[in-house]
Order: C-alpha cells, then structure tokens, then sequence
C-alpha cells in the first residue's frame, strides 16, 4: 500500500461512484465499533480465490454456502481504502494505483450524487404464500423423521422472503440505519457487478478472527428466542428461559468446534460461556473460543479452522455431510451467499493486518428492486414445525424492520 490519499469525498459519494461505474465495493463496521470502512477493487471483477490470511492481500472476502475447504472464494482487493468516523469524516485513506488509473475518474470525479433520499421507498411483501409455509413445515416434519431414525443429529433448514421496493433504495441509508440499530452487529454492504447484486447484512456470528495480538477466536451461537417479551419489553439477558432443545442445539455447535481443535492437535483453547447475548431483535445462546497463535506457534491456524469449520452445524448441522445432503435436496431455493461467511482480510488497522469473517446471517440480496431475505432453524428431534416457522419470520424482521420503517 503506497501513498495516503486524502480526499473530500463523504462515504455515500464513493460507495455510489463505485456502484454507477460498475466496480465491486464493500462497506462494513465491526460488531461494538462507530467506524466504517470501504474498499473498491479497481479491476472491475472478483476473483476467485481459495481462502489463505497468509497468501492474500489487503480485501473482503464473501464465500457461497457450499465451498468445500474454502477454495471457491470471492475476493475483492482493496485498491482503494477510507476508514471513516460515524459522521463521514475520513480518519484514514490508503490507495495502490497512481493517479492515471481510469477508475480515478469515475471515483473521485464522480457524477454529482444522487440526492440523498431520507425515507425509505415502500415495500410489498411478495413472497412466502400460504403453500411455503405449509412446504417448509413438512419439510421439518421429514428432518425430524429422519433424525428419529438416526439419519443426522441437526440440521439447519432456510427460507427465504421477497420483497419488492416501490423505487431503488439508497443502500448507503440501509446500511447506516443498520449500524445504528445494531450495534453489537457486523453490518456490511458488499456490491457484486457480475452478479448485478448488493448483499446487505446485520449478522451476530463471528466465524473466524485474528486481531494484531495473533489471537484467534470463534463462537459457537445457536438457540434463539425474542428479545422481548409478550407485552413488547425487552427481556434480561440474565433471565432468559432456554429449553433443553436449544441447550442441546447449542452444544452441537460448541462441540463441532472443539472437535475442530481436537484435529488439530490444539488443546490450548478458551472456552467462556454459553452465555445469553441479544442480537437486535432476537437472543441466543453463545460460547466464545480464543486461542494465542504465538504461545501454540501456529500462525496458520485462522487458515486451518476456517476451511475446518465452514460451513458450521450453526447453519449446516450434524454430522455435517448428512444434514448437507438433506439441505441440497430439500431447500426449494439457492442459498447463494446466504450462510456463507464474509468480512474484511488483512486490514491494516493500529500495528498490523487483522482479519474478520463472519456468517452471513440476516442479510438480505438486493437485484434492482427487489430483496430476498434468508433465514435458517436449527432443527433437532425435538422441533416443532409451526416454531421454526415462527422463528425464521423473527429472523427475517431483523432486517426487514430497519429497511422498511420510516
Ligand atoms: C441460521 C440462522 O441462524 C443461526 C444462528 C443462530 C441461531 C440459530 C438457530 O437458533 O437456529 C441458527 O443456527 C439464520 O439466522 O438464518
């Protein structure tokens, strides 16, 4: 990374420029932070990379569902790079090509920006009918056959829900009205030309992270319950009922991922929790796991669990290959990059590179006008199918909540 550009340009000019000049671009903000980072990959497209924090530059990786080890990875290089504060003022702006690279033009003497549109166009809701829903919970009766009879122990099964915009939506608004009403949230925004889409998101699961101490962590969350209860208060963290369905959904995860260290030889783990943790409208229960890459000498260990752990029985189930063989045949849609991971890989923040990847979980794919939400169960034996339903719609409003009220 060369020189440090300085520029006026406010974050919602930039992301705009990138989109009408047709370059792939990604927005995000770390789950507890207030800054935004954006990169733009100036080659026009994204390559296809397998996923290695040792090999790869500075960029945003976004990962289909099904990619075995990790090796079919959308990459996008960070060619250009701002850091911004709550309120658009650039605190840090890095760029690798010289001033006669043609995107330049298009990204720094852009068309004057669309004005800022502060409402949200209307919405219809187009999809799920009445069939989908009835489909779905057969669906879960059949998983939970099949687990009676030994066929696998979870499986995650989603849905999806479209939804059609009155006019296109300022992505930019989205994804700031997301950062403000999630906090605890990786919120991210990612532009993908080739596929003419915009995948927006607000997930709460951390897949794989190392920070500039080489500490590796990951977290096994699964379980879930609304954030309020039957009058519409928010409930204590401290005092929410579990049922011994989602204890066991959840040690199915934390399990899958202590028998990930255990191939590796890594005994040297933190395990904390599980704990209750809310995650905008919904709670769940999480455990977190770190490891100290320096003191078990293993610095490629964020490279081994990733390709390990995706996709985790936190969207896939146990034993991984039956619940994905069930998933394939039974889910009537593509989950694309639903339930695959994104995030930013070798930033350059304070002393070194950090990487962060995530779920991509509560995020909808905007083609034009129109959105597609996904949402997952876990299913276990003892499931039942009208809650599961029931539970994916309180997914779904996650996000349909913040793009949709005025
Ligand atoms: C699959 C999803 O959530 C996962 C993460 C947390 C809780 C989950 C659950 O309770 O089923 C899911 O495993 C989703 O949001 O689409």
């Amino acid at each position: 990374m060369s020189s440090t550009l300085q520029t006026q340009q406010t974050g919602q000019a930039l992301w705009q420029a990138a989109v009408q000049a047709g370059y792939p671009a990604a927005i995000w903000r770390l789950p507890n932070h207030s800054e935004r980072e954006l990169i733009i990959d100036a080659s026009g497209t994204v390559s296809t990379v397998a996923m290695d924090f040792e090999e790869l530059p500075m960029g945003f990786a976004v990962s289909p569902f099904i990619n075995p080890d990790a090796e079919q990875t959308l990459f996008l290089k960070a060619d250009f790079y701002w850091r911004f504060d709550e309120n658009g003022t650039i605190l840090a702006a890095e760029h690798k090509h010289t001033d006669k690279h043609p995107a330049l033009d298009a990204l720094f003497h852009p068309a004057p920006a669309t004005a800022r549109k502060e409402t949200i166009p209307a919405i219809q809701i187009l999809g799920p009918s009445g069939e989908q829903q009835a489909q779905f919970e057969k669906t879960v009766a059949q998983a939970i056959r099949q687990m009676e009879r030994g066929k696998f122990r979870k499986v995650v099964l989603s849905r999806t829900k479209t939804i059609q915009f009155d006019e296109q939506p300022d992505v930019l608004m989205l994804f700031n009205r997301l950062c403000k009403a999630y906090p605890n949230a990786f919120v991210s925004a990612v532009y993908l030309p080739e596929r003419n889409q915009i995948w927006l998101g607000a997930t709460p699961e951390r897949l794989v992270s190392m920070d500039t101490d080489g500490i590796f962590r990951t977290v096994a969350l699964a379980g879930t319950q609304s954030a309020f209860d039957s009058e519409g208060r928010p409930k204590r963290p401290a005092d929410a009922p579990w049922t011994q369905k989602e204890i066991e959904e959840q040690a199915l995860v934390g399990r899958y991922i202590i028998g990930c260290f255990k191939k590796i030889r890594i005994r040297e783990y933190i395990e904390e929790g599980p704990r209750t943790v809310v995650a905008g409208n919904l709670m769940h229960l999480r455990s977190d796991y770190s490891v100290d890459m320096q003191a078990v000498n293993f610095p490629q260990l964020g490279t081994v669990m990733l390709r390990l752990l995706h996709p985790t029985s936190a969207v896939c189930g146990m034993p991984r290959e039956a619940a994905q063989e069930f998933i394939l045949q039974s889910e009537t849609h593509d989950r694309e990059l639903y339930s695959g991971f994104l995030g930013p890989v070798n930033i350059f923040r304070n002393e070194g590179p950090e990487s962060h990847l995530f779920v991509n979980l509560r995020c909808m794919k905007l083609e034009g006008q129109e959105g597609t939400l996904y949402a997952g169960a876990g299913l276990t034996e003892d499931s039942v199918p009208a809650k599961e339903w029931r539970e994916t719609e309180l997914k779904c409003d996650t996000l349909l909540s913040v793009v949709t009220k005025s």
